[in-house]
Parts: structure tokens; sequence; C-alpha cells
């Protein structure tokens, strides 16, 4: 399997082109006022219709109520809810069981309990994102360009998948995908020359970036793999 991209918090119909012509897996629209990536519901349905059958679209909310999520779903009618904030393994088999579609957590680290907490979202969201922990004063709780220590990942139950992401960009995503065993990488910050201004240039720099390391990556795997069998 290819490793999975996601460019997240489009929202522009030149953005989302230069993320689909790239060849993004996976684009991200957020439903979060605070943010400077913010889309407004009809943007976000015009850009999810441009979108659909190229690459799975992600709505992203944090702590929604169910009102939110119907009304995400009803115009927008995302591939995946992520959830951004704070919420349960309860609450997100919850939204998962009520909307009907999967559902992405995303989980803040910065420390080695963080990573141990993840657990119990094992097998009841989709797809486990890390992302870094916000600071306590922060205004949102990601998108923020910050990396974390990716050594903490090491701990992970290695049945665990997960999407990585956090302050990647064209510099170091290589790294961090020679270093952990992330299935997907998602970025935003990192492919923008301003808050909230994605960057077509930034953009496929990134992907190109991703997908050569992927492949460098699978093929050093599949040597390995050969000269234990010898
Ligand atoms: O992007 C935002 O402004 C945002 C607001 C509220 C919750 C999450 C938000 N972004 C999440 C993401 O874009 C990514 O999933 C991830 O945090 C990577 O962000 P970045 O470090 O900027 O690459």
């Amino acid at each position: 399997m290819s490793l999975i991209i996601k460019i997240c918090g489009l929202k522009t119909d030149d953005a989302l082109e230069a993320a689909l012509d790239a060849g993004a897996d996976m684009i991200g629209l957020v439903f979060f006022p605070k943010s400077p990536r913010h889309v407004q519901l009809e943007t976000a349905k015009r850009l999810a219709e441009t979108a659909r059958g190229r690459a799975e679209i992600v709505a992203l909310t944090v702590n929604p109520d169910d009102a939110l999520l119907e009304t995400v779903m009803e115009t927008v009618a995302p591939d995946w809810l992520q959830l951004h904030g704070k919420e349960s393994p309860a609450r997100v088999a919850e939204v998962r069981a009520r909307h009907g579609r999967s559902v992405m957590k995303a989980l803040g680290i910065s420390t080695a309990d963080d990573v141990a907490r993840a657990g119990a979202y094992a097998g009841i969201a989709d797809r486990l994102l890390f992302d870094a922990k916000p600071p306590k004063d922060a205004t949102r709780p990601g998108g923020l360009g910050e990396t974390f220590d990716w050594s903490l990942l090491d701990a992970l139950d290695p049945a665990v998948d997960f999407m990585l992401s956090g302050g990647l960009d064209a510099a170091n995503v290589a790294e961090a995908v020679r270093r952990t065993r992330a299935i997907g990488v998602d970025v935003s910050s990192g492919v923008e020359r301003a808050p909230g201004e994605k960057d077509a240039d930034m953009i496929r720099a990134f992907v190109a970036t991703t997908r050569t390391a992927a492949d460098e990556k699978f093929a050093l795997d599949k040597g390995a793999a050969k000269r234990s069998l010898s």
C-alpha cells in the first residue's frame, strides 16, 4: 500500500486543484471558526464537489455537537469525519455510529503518557492521527506547524496503524517517513506561505518529496525482507 498523503486546511479552488493535481489522497476542510483555514459551508460544498472521486474528503471539526455534524454531512458529504478536539473514545464511537462515516481521531502528543492513552481509541476510531500537542494557551488545537518527538511513537502497539502530522514540510517529511511507521502524513502549515494561504509550489514539493521517500523506504524494506529469507 502506498503512503497516504493528506493536505489539510484547503479553502480555495486554486489550492484544492494544486493538491489534487499533485496527487494528494485526502483533502481536509476545516470547520473551526477561530482557524485561519475555516471554510464556510457553501464553499466547502463546492470544494467537495470538485474533489469527490479524486481524493477522499475529510471534514475536520473540534468537539462538534451532532447538529454541526449533521449539517456538515448533509452539505459536504465527506468520506471522513476528523475529530480534532477532546472527544472521548465513547464520543468517537457515538459519532461513528450516528453519522455512519469513517472517523479519524486526532491525538496531541508531547509525552509517553499521551501515546499510551492512544490505545483507548484503537479499534474504535477508523484511523488515528498523531499531531503535536498544542500549548495550553493555543487558540486552536492543531494546524500550528509544530513537530513533536517522533521517537515517542516507538512505544505504540505495532498493531495500531496511524497517520502523522504536526509541523511536517518538504524539508522534514522524508525523515518522518523513514523514522516512523506512519501509514500516511498530513500537512497544513508546511504548505502555506502565510497562515491559511496555501502555496501550490509548496504542495507539489511536499507530495513529490513524500512519494520519493516512501518509494525508497519500500525498496529498503523489500531488500531487508529478501535478505532475511536467504
Ligand atoms: O488547521 C487548523 O487551523 C486547525 C484548527 C483546529 C483543529 C485542527 C486544525 N488543523 C489540523 C491540521 O491541519 C492537521 O491535521 C495537523 O494538525 C497538521 O497541521 P500542521 O502542523 O499545520 O501541518
